[in-house]
């Protein structure tokens, strides 16, 4: 594509800048750039890329886009924002992949993963290919490939995007952070179905307040487009049992569809019945019931059954088959998955890593417990630190054994971030075990017939980052190997 085609997408009011080379790619770090590329210089938060044009160029840069004068020997785009025209870029160079298959976007504090799976599987049933980009992967059909940030950065989600058009999807699904939203990372990007979960306390260390995290939220859903526009009708499906809801309706221009539990909605769910092996419930819409019985455990998971079936009804497909494929559905990696090496106590690994999760799950164990509850429960380094304390109160509210011990410290100190934590529960009985091996052990080497481990916060997650470093670190693996160890 030559550069003056690609810059059309920016609409600029000036001349184009001399030159009209023919681009191989669009690149935002120099070390990707080869002959032919188009670096963009974006300022981050650690580096800023406009440091790095000369490189670039000595690379085989053969334009740059900038948000200053750079003399640099080839031809430099100036705009005011270069993270958004990266977006409007990469959405225009890869040949406006979004429009080419039916997209939906899902935001809120907990319940993304889960949802994108249970809606990723509808449309499969349905006879869909499927694509999924997401915390734990991006999916093209059967595929997996790796991903860094639950929502990639726009040239990489777009190529993405690109490849999976290519690949025949039909019917793709993702996760869209707030970091994402705010960071302008799905500019571009054209969504038929936009999906709101809840809204509650976590990335404040990012944001700030819960005023400019909601913000940041309801962009999705004002950047959706109207009842009918683009390529096909518009759909906000949302939380009626969530405050922010009644904000989200106010912003979206989109059909506005809602469900929940103890709000009226056009999706409700009543007669709701929990039991450990799964849940549940009937379905009340539009003068119409039906029942439904699903494998995932806790009355959260009810809504994110709830938003699955809303998103998959606005798609054209009907309830019936959408719940046929819901209670089929086993359960998410390392949400509420349960741990079993043939130990006469139960050990859940779950992802909760926010108060709001951690209580839900934890309320859900409460429910059918008979006997001791022990937790396991650390807190991110480099994340959110007022969560830190409002999460060891509520392992000490919940649990008959609460354990303190770490996440993913990251950059910061273990102990530090303990520290935090503690304040949440001056004078209340619970145990320290920094390292997190040693306490999953320990609950283990404890636990009596009867008793439930709940080894929460890191789910999926096979790693524990340490300083930069990513060691191996399984909790599903650790209690295994700690059950089987057990005298
Ligand atoms: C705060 C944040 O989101 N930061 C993102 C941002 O990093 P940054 O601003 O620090 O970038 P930078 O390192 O300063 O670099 C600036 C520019 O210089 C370029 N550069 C830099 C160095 C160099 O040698 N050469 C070069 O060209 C870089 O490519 C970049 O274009 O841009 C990077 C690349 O686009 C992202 O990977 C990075 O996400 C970091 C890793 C991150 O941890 N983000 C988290 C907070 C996040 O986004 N989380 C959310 C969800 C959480 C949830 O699920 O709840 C997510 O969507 O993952
Ligand atoms: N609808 C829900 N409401 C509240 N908590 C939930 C809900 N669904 C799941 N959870 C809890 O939150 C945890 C994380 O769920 P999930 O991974 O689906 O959320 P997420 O929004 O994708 O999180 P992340 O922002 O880290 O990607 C689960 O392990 C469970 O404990
Ligand atoms: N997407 C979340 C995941 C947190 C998972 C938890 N294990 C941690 O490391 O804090 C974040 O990046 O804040
Ligand atoms: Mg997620």
């Amino acid at each position: 594509m030559k550069l003056h085609d690609l810059l059309k997408s920016l609409y600029l009011l000036g001349p184009f800048p001399g030159g009209n080379p023919e681009i191989s790619s669009v690149e935002n770090n120099h070390r990707k750039v080869r002959e032919g590329s188009l670096f963009i210089c974006i300022k981050g938060y650690t580096a800023d890329g406009h440091d790095f044009a000369p490189e670039a160029v000595e690379r085989g840069a053969v334009a740059i886009v900038s948000e200053r004068k750079l003399e640099v020997g080839v031809p430099v785009v100036i705009v005011p924002d270069t993270t958004r025209a990266k977006a409007i870029l990469a959405d225009a160079f890869y040949g406006h992949p979004s429009k080419q298959f039916h997209l939906t976007g899902i935001t809120g504090t907990n319940g993304k993963t889960t949802t994108s799976h249970l809606i990723e599987r509808i449309f499969a049933d349905a006879g869909s290919k499927t694509g999924l980009i997401g915390t734990m992967y991006t999916k093209i059909g059967d595929v997996k490939l790796e991903t860094k940030n639950t929502t990639p950065e726009s040239l990489v989600l777009q190529k993405t995007f690109r490849k999976m058009a290519d690949s025949g999807v039909k019917h793709a699904v993702m996760e869209v952070s707030s970091h994402a939203l705010d960071l302008g990372r799905v500019h571009g990007t054209d969504f038929n179905v936009a999906v709101f979960t809840n809204l509650t306390q976590d990335h404040l260390d990012y944001h700030k307040t819960m005023d400019r995290y909601k913000y940041a939220k309801s962009l999705l859903f004002s950047q959706l487009g109207n009842t009918y526009s683009g390529t096909a009708p518009k759909f906000a499906i949302l939380n009626a049992d969530d405050a922010a809801t009644v904000d989200f309706i106010r912003a979206t221009a989109a059909h506005v569809l809602t469900y929940g539990i103890d709000k009226k909605a056009d999706l409700r769910a009543v007669d709701i019945v929990l039991s450990p092996q799964g849940t549940a419930f009937t379905l009340e819409t539009a003068g119409r019931t039906f029942p439904v019985k699903m494998k995932q455990v806790g009355k959260f998971n009810v809504y994110n059954a709830l938003a699955a079936i809303g998103a998959a009804a606005v798609s054209g497909i009907s309830l019936e088959d959408a719940i046929r494929s819901l209670e089929r559905i086993k359960g998410v990696a390392g949400r509420f998955e349960l741990v079993n090496a043939g130990q006469d106590f139960t050990i859940i690994v779950d992802y909760a890593h926010t108060p709001d999760s951690l209580e839900n799950v934890l309320a859900t164990i409460r429910e059918f417990a008979e006997k001791d509850i022990y937790v396991i429960a650390g807190c991110g380094g480099n994340r959110d630190s007022a969560k830190r304390p409002l999460m060891a109160k509520i392992a000490c509210d919940y649990a008959t054994n609460p354990i303190l011990t770490s996440d993913n410290p990251r950059n910061e100190d273990p102990i530090e971030i303990l520290r935090d934590m503690e304040k949440g529960v001056q004078g209340r009985d619970y145990k320290v075990i920094p390292d997190r091996k040693e306490a999953i052990e320990f609950a283990v080497n404890e636990a009596k017939t009867g008793d439930v481990i709940l080894i929460a916060g890191k789910g999926h997650e096979t790693y524990q980052e340490i300083k930069g470093i990513k060691y191996d670190f399984d909790d599903r693996v650790i209690a295994r190997n700690a059950v089987l160890n057990k005298a």
